[in-house]
């Protein structure tokens, strides 16, 4: 089986391998390639990208994301970089022709047409957090500038040894803006530590990343990472869609929100969602000791 469509010049594939059990989803544009593999259940999404030096295709994020929140199957997304380091960001290269050239016929038009072209960008990110599937990120080697703004928009963090996060906007001569600064304080606790970062683009290391909360996890290499973070992907995928997909919303709701607002949010979120037949499930599960993996959901 296999579906092509065509979005501002992206080609998007979606295929299904000759057994069914996995489902790729392939897009180029730019050199850049992104995969998408399901699991034989399709409950969990990877998400893998090439990226040997840079080259991200953010504006493909958005159709991958919303992709997958429209996918009933999908329960859990597993980002990771497929190259020899996570992402160096933004094309160093291409930002003369993309950012740096604006074109418009005055200031208001230029300055306009640049405001969409960042808010543009910053939509790549914010789709992740929007998807009411928690996405799972693994990172390895170098993930630097536009890598901080990603990860930080992503709900589970996971890390290998080697690997080192950089708030590198400043040096370049930008204040990030697609979403570090936004999201990067909610996520460190220190902010003083997010202030020395964004302000001396001065690398952080694995271990400090840990200690700092920035990720859960630190693995050895990038085989025990990914398996890791399969293993972690399926705990989520095993658990009700429901419940799993209500708790990302109402986590991130009450992260913006007064703990007041936050209750009164999720009291109107449960009115529904209590009527669940997943609460019953789950229960008796919980009460015969038996795994979650046992329960059938339905799709979500
Ligand atoms: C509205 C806009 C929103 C977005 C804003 C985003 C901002 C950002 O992302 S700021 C961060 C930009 N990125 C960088 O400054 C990274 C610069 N690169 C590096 O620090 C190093 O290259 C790196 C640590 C990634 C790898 O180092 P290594 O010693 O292993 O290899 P190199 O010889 O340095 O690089 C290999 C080739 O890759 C090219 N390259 C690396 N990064 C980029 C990049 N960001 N853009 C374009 N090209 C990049 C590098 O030039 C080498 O190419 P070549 O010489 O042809 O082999």
């Amino acid at each position: 089986m296999e579906l092509r469509w065509s979005s501002d010049g992206a080609v998007v594939e979606l295929r299904w391998s000759s057994d069914g059990a996995v489902m790729e989803l392939r897009w180029s544009s730019g050199g850049a390639v992104m995969e998408l593999w399901w699991s034989s259940d399709g409950a969990v999404v990877e998400l893998r990208w090439s990226c040997d030096g840079a080259q991200v295709e953010l504006s493909e994020m958005v159709d991958c994301f919303n992709e997958i929140t429209m996918n009933s199957d999908c329960r859990v997304v597993m980002l990771s970089g497929a190259g020899k380091l996570f992402t160096a960001g933004i094309d160093l290269t291409d930002m003369a022709s993309d950012l740096l050239s604006p074109k418009g016929d005055d200031a208001a038009r230029i300055s306009w047409n640049i405001r969409r072209k960042v808010v543009k960008y910053q939509e790549a990110f914010s789709v992740i957090e929007r998807c009411p599937k928690p996405v799972v990120v693994a990172i390895h080697g170098a993930c630097i500038g536009a890598g901080v703004d990603l990860i930080s928009a992503c709900d589970i963090r996971m890390c290998t040894q080697d690997a080192w996060f950089q708030v590198k906007e400043v040096d370049i001569g930008l204040a990030a803006d697609v979403g570090t600064l936004q999201r990067l304080p909610k996520v460190i606790g220190s902010r003083s530590l997010v202030n020395e970062l964004a302000l001396t683009a001065r690398k952080m290391f694995a271990d400090e990343a840990k200690s700092s909360g920035l990720v859960s996890r630190v693995f050895a290499d990038k085989e025990a990472m990914m398996a890791g973070a399969l293993e972690m992907a399926g705990q989520i995928a095993a658990r009700s869609p429901v419940a799993v997909q209500g708790t990302k919303i109402n986590l991130i709701y009450s992260r913006d929100h007064s703990v007041t607002d936050g209750l009164d949010y999720m009291a109107t979120w449960n009115m529904s969602m209590l009527q669940t037949q997943d609460v019953m499930k789950s229960a008796q599960a919980a009460m015969e000791k038996k795994s979650p993996k046992s329960i059938v959901f339905s799709k979500f």
